[in-house]
């Protein structure tokens, strides 16, 4: 079998710096930059490849097209404004296709693979890890599939699980992850190590924004190190924290599952007189499954959210627009995002320092402390007035639970989409939806990309719409 260069290095990553503005202007093929992605062969350059092992496969029958070649690209950009009054990006930001190479750079009898989940819980990290051993075992016919498990922590303190369709048969029907994750315990000289020593050739790393970013840490140890171990990481966040990806999987089954609660808090505000439904939704740092929530709902009043400030009293604040629903409708429906507000909430120094295992802020009770000063609010200006405020925390219940179909879809996808990658020789990438399309994309480019919610966009306008809630903007 022929020697054979990465493929994609030479002939489309061209630097695309020095056009003219009416170049940068129009889209053609020319102004088009695809972003590089790591290969194996970047360095290990004798590396053999093989056909790929579809072309025998039974249930298989590869046509024209089936194969994804270097050329096929995703644009990270899809809405333009043809007059020209917004610039557009330039150049304009392209990403590999996901999908099936004819060429691969692994023998699947000498191919061991671990499988790791990291850091909170998403509903369908059992269907990722379903999909990774059944698509790996039927699709590529490896037989040396092995679980981490307890997090990154696992790699070095723990004996590995080994993996078969016929054990992960049904694990897409439970919530949670059966290999069990964890925060903290990162340990790269360990971790790398015992990649090293346990013959793993293909590592899949499953996790959000921290554990992406340590997955970087070890792409780039293992790169110096210059082992022949692809990574891959795939993108797992409630929160839909992590950019450029369209979402991740488990967001709309969390969103789904968010409607379960702003019901209950809409029944109990309506049937109290000068009634409050105030639920809590998970979202540390982003509002997105607060603001989906309250799209998907319309029972909502007023979405609070991390990347909007709000203010509690006076004109233009939250209760002199509560006091207004109340006068108009009898009850109100507020949802907040745990992160919203904590710049409000009182902390004590030890609460200031207080981190999880993987150093991210305790968050304080945004919903508990609403509570509390919307009774002091009303007892102070309505002494005489009923008022009830139900505050529910769904907290856990919208995560810990198996995704629902079109989440089940996804995962199926990202799975077989990364297996693909790898199997080409990709390393140092992460699979994910751009536009609807699955894309590779620089591992480091997702792990540095934040995915707040745009309160400039059209989105957070709709929220506006549907509540007519304050801008929270204080007029001087
Ligand atoms: N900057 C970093 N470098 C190396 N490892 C990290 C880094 N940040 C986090 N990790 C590790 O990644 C794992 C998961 O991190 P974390 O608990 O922040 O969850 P996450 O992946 O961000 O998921 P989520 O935000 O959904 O809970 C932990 O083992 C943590 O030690
Ligand atoms: O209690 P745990 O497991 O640390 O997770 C809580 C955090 O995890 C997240 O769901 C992110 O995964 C956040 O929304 C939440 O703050
Ligand atoms: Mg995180």
């Amino acid at each position: 079998m022929a020697v054979t260069q990465n493929p994609d290095a030479a002939n489309l990553t061209a630097p695309y710096d020095d056009q003219t503005s009416d170049q940068q202007n129009s889209l053609s093929f020319s102004s088009v930059k695809l972003q590089k992605l790591p290969h194996l062969t970047d360095y290990l350059t004798d590396l053999q490849t093989r056909p790929n092992p579809l072309e025998n496969n039974p249930y298989f029958h590869p046509s024209d097209g089936f194969y994804v070649t270097p050329s096929d690209v995703i644009l990270r950009q899809i809405a333009y404004d043809l007059s020209g009054t917004f610039p557009s990006p330039s150049p304009h930001l392209a990403y590999h296709r996901g999908g099936p190479r004819s060429l691969i750079y692994f023998e699947p009898s000498r191919t061991r693979v671990a499988i790791v989940t990291c850091g909170g819980l998403c509903p369908g990290l059992n269907t990722v890890i379903r999909e990774l051993v059944v698509g790996l075992w039927d699709l590529y016919g490896v037989r040396q599939i092995f679980g981490i498990t307890a997090g990154y922590r696992g790699f070095y303190s723990r004996e590995p699980l080994e993996l078969n369709p016929k054990l992960v048969h049904d694990w897409h029907r439970k919530g949670g992850t059966v290999l069990e994750t964890s925060r903290g315990g990162f340990d790269l000289n360990k971790i790398v190590d015992a990649i090293q020593d346990r013959g793993f050739n293909q590592v899949y790393i499953i996790g959000g924004d921290g554990t992406l970013r340590g997955a970087v840490k070890i792409f780039n140890e293992i790169y110096r190190r210059k082992l022949n171990v692809a990574i891959a990481g795939i993108p797992k966040t409630v929160d839909n924290d992590v950019g450029i990806i369209d979402r991740s999987f488990g967001f709309q089954t969390a969103v789904e599952m968010a409607q379960q609660a702003i019901n209950a808090a809409n029944v109990e505000a309506e049937s109290a007189v000068n009634g409050i439904g105030l639920v809590k939704l998970m979202g540390r740092i982003t509002g997105h499954i607060a603001l989906f929530a309250t799209l998907s709902s319309r029972d909502v009043d007023c979405c609070l959210i991390p990347e909007v400030d709000f203010y509690l009293e006076g004109k233009g604040g939250l209760f002199e627009f509560l006091d207004q629903r109340l006068r108009d409708n009898g009850h109100a429906v507020l949802v907040v995002a745990e992160g919203a507000g904590q710049e409000m909430i009182p902390r004590n120094e030890a609460q200031k320092q207080d981190r999880d295992e993987s150093g991210n802020l305790v968050l304080l009770d945004v919903g508990g402390w609403l509570k509390s000063e919307l009774m002091k609010w009303w007892s102070r200006d309505h002494p005489n007035e009923l008022f009830t405020v139900k505050y529910i925390d769904p907290t856990y219940m919208i995560r810990a639970v198996p995704a629902n179909a079109a989440d089940s879809l996804y995962c199926t996808l990202v799975a077989h989409s990364t297996i693909h990658g790898v199997m080409a020789g990709y390393t140092g990438f992460v699979s994910g939806p751009i536009n609807g399309n699955y894309a590779y994309i620089p591992l480091e480019e997702v792990a540095q990309t934040k995915n707040a919610v745009n309160t400039r966009d059209h989105k957070w306008a709709w929220v506006r719409s549907v509540t007519s809630q304050p801008d929270f903007m204080r007029s001087s």
